[in-house]
This record gives C-alpha cells, sequence and structure tokens, in this order.
C-alpha cells in the first residue's frame, strides 16, 4: 500500500556555477510528513528553504535523492500539490472567483462529468465562505488588499483538494495585524481540511504558532539541523504565545538558528578594511 504523506529521502539539490563548477545547497536531506501534518520549514536566510519547497513543488528537480507524495514519486508539478508563495500569483484579469475555480475549471474541462461540476462549484463555494471571501467574490485582484489576495491564494491552491499544501513565506509580506487574522484563518481551515502543510517562514512564532514540527535547516550546504516538536494540539489561540512553554521552544528554536549562522570573521580581511579606515 502506498504509504501517505510527504517522504524526502536523500535529497540533495546543486546548481551549477559561472566557472562551470557545481554549488552543493542542500544535501542529504530526509524528512516524513505524515498525512495532516504541519511542518515549518525555519533557518537562517540562504540555508535552502525555499529550494527544499520547490523540489516538493516538482518545479525543480533534486540532483541526487528521491521525494513522494502518497507514494507516487515528484517528477515536476501536479495536482497533489498546492502552492502558495508570498507574492500572490493571481491572474490580474480574472475575478476572484473566476480565480478560485480555475484550476479546477481546467480539470473539469477535461473530463466533463456533471457530479464533479457540482462538487467543484459547491467545494469553491465552501471554500470561499470559509475563508470570509463571500463578498469580494467578483472584484479582480488589484481591487483587494494583500490579505484578502493571499485569502484567495490559499483557496486556489486548496480548490483541488491536493495531498499537500506547499507554502512559501505567504504572509511575509502582510502588516502584523493581518498577519494574525491569517494565522488564524489558516488554523481554523487546516482543521476543517485536515491538510497537509509544509510551509516556510522567516518568523519562528509564526512556525510555532502553526506548526505540529518545526524544522531548522542549517547551512551550507542546507542539511537538517534540528526538528522541535510542537506539543499543543490543534485548537490554539493566540494567548498561547504568552504560555512560558511557548516562549521556551521559540526561544529555543531562536537560539538554535542563531548557532547555525554563527558569524565567521575573515580576520585578514577585517584587518584590511580597518587599515584604511
Ligand atoms: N536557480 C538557482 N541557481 C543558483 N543558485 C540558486 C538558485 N536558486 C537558489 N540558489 C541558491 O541556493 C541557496 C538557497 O536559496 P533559497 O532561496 O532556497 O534559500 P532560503 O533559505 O529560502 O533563503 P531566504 O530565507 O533568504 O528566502 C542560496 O544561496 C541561493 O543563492
Amino acid at each position: 500500500m502506498n504509504k501517505e504523506g510527504v517522504i524526502i529521502k536523500s535529497v540533495g539539490k546543486s546548481y551549477p556555477q559561472r566557472d562551470g563548477s557545481h554549488r552543493r545547497v542542500l544535501h542529504d536531506i530526509d524528512l516524513e510528513v505524515a498525512q495532516g501534518e504541519r511542518v515549518m520549514l525555519v533557518g537562517a536566510s540562504g540555508c535552502g528553504k525555499s529550494t527544499l519547497l520547490r523540489l516538493i513543488a516538482g518545479l525543480e528537480l533534486p540532483s541526487d535523492g528521491t521525494i513522494e507524495v502518497d507514494g507516487i514519486p515528484v517528477t515536476g508539478p501536479g495536482v497533489n500539490r498546492g502552492v502558495v508563495f508570498q507574492q500572490s500569483t493571481l491572474f490580474p484579469w480574472l475575478t476572484v472567483w473566476q480565480n478560485v475555480t480555475f484550476s479546477r475549471q481546467l480539470r473539469v474541462n477535461m473530463n466533463v462529468d456533471d457530479s464533479q461540476v457540482a462538487q467543484a462549484v459547491y467545494r469553491s463555494n465552501a471554500l470561499m465562505n470559509i475563508m470570509g471571501m463571500d463578498h469580494v467574490r467578483d472584484a479582480y485582484p488589484n481591487q483587494l488588499s494583500g490579505g484578502m489576495q493571499q485569502r484567495a491564494n490559499i483557496a486556489r491552491a486548496l480548490v483541488s483538494s491536493p495531498a499537500v499544501l506547499l507554502m512559501d513565506e505567504p504572509f511575509g509580506a502582510l502588516d502584523a495585524q493581518t498577519r494574525e487574522t491569517m494565522h488564524d484563518l489558516v488554523l481554523h481551515l487546516f482543521n476543517a481540511e485536515m491538510t497537509t502543510v509544509i510551509f516556510v517562514t522567516h518568523d519562528v512564532e509564526e512556525a510555532v504558532y502553526l506548526g505540529d514540527k518545526v524544522v531548522v535547516l542549517g547551512s551550507n550546504p542546507g542539511h537538517i539541523d534540528s526538528i522541535y516538536d510542537i506539543p499543543f494540539g490543534h485548537d490554539r489561540s493566540h494567548e498561547i504565545k504568552f504560555t512560558p512553554e511557548f516562549v521556551s521552544i521559540r526561544n529555543d528554536i531562536l537560539n538554535r538558528i542563531r548557532a547555525t549562522t554563527g558569524v565567521r570573521t575573515n580576520q585578514d580581511a577585517l584587518r584590511k578594511m580597518t587599515e584604511f579606515r
């Protein structure tokens, strides 16, 4: 039987450099994400978080190792993976409703079946409703706030019931207040849908608040440094952020990230620089 969830085995990624050499960006990544689990990827800037997410999305292929989603090897993008980026990817010439139903519409067009059409419409309506988007259904993306655009991106990614939702700093460009609203909204949504989520963020508080697990990636090349289990269950509210347990896990993770980035000073370069001060 196919194992459900995402299985990443011995994955590495190298990019060619101008001088013909290859630079290793990810090395020997082993990670299993169970069905319904929410895994947050954190780590220093440039450690390879987005690269790993792109590999799972199938937007790029690994140089080594394999990735499977529900037992199916990832060989390119596919409908079993929904992706949400920091920048909105809505089509500006389509309304919110048309954007949300777009990918579903493509599939429905391929195998026309009345019950599928009805199901797609029902699911899209339910998603729009749960995400508080009924009133912007006929609006165009440029008429929406950043938070509302991200709601539409998330709804669009979820409408085809992907096996896993991949999110790359989806709230990174939003103000703090909107981000908090989005946190509660996605928690509600993930609970309702039992969504499997892999989520890249710089914000450790966001990672601890939304995740079941927080994976810290180390750098040069990117590798799994440590994994933290988050013991708060799925029914969370902002008050937990003030509990000693939350603060302690957040600080442990922040310290761990700092430890992976220890600033290595080139003493020679420093001396030369200060000579000409
Ligand atoms: N297409 C590419 N070609 C060459 N190098 C790349 C390519 N994509 C990413 N890299 C390099 O791989 C490394 C990891 O990049 P990546 O964007 O995955 O890191 P990140 O942890 O997501 O960074 P940030 O937190 O700043 O977004 C970086 O050094 C980046 O320059």
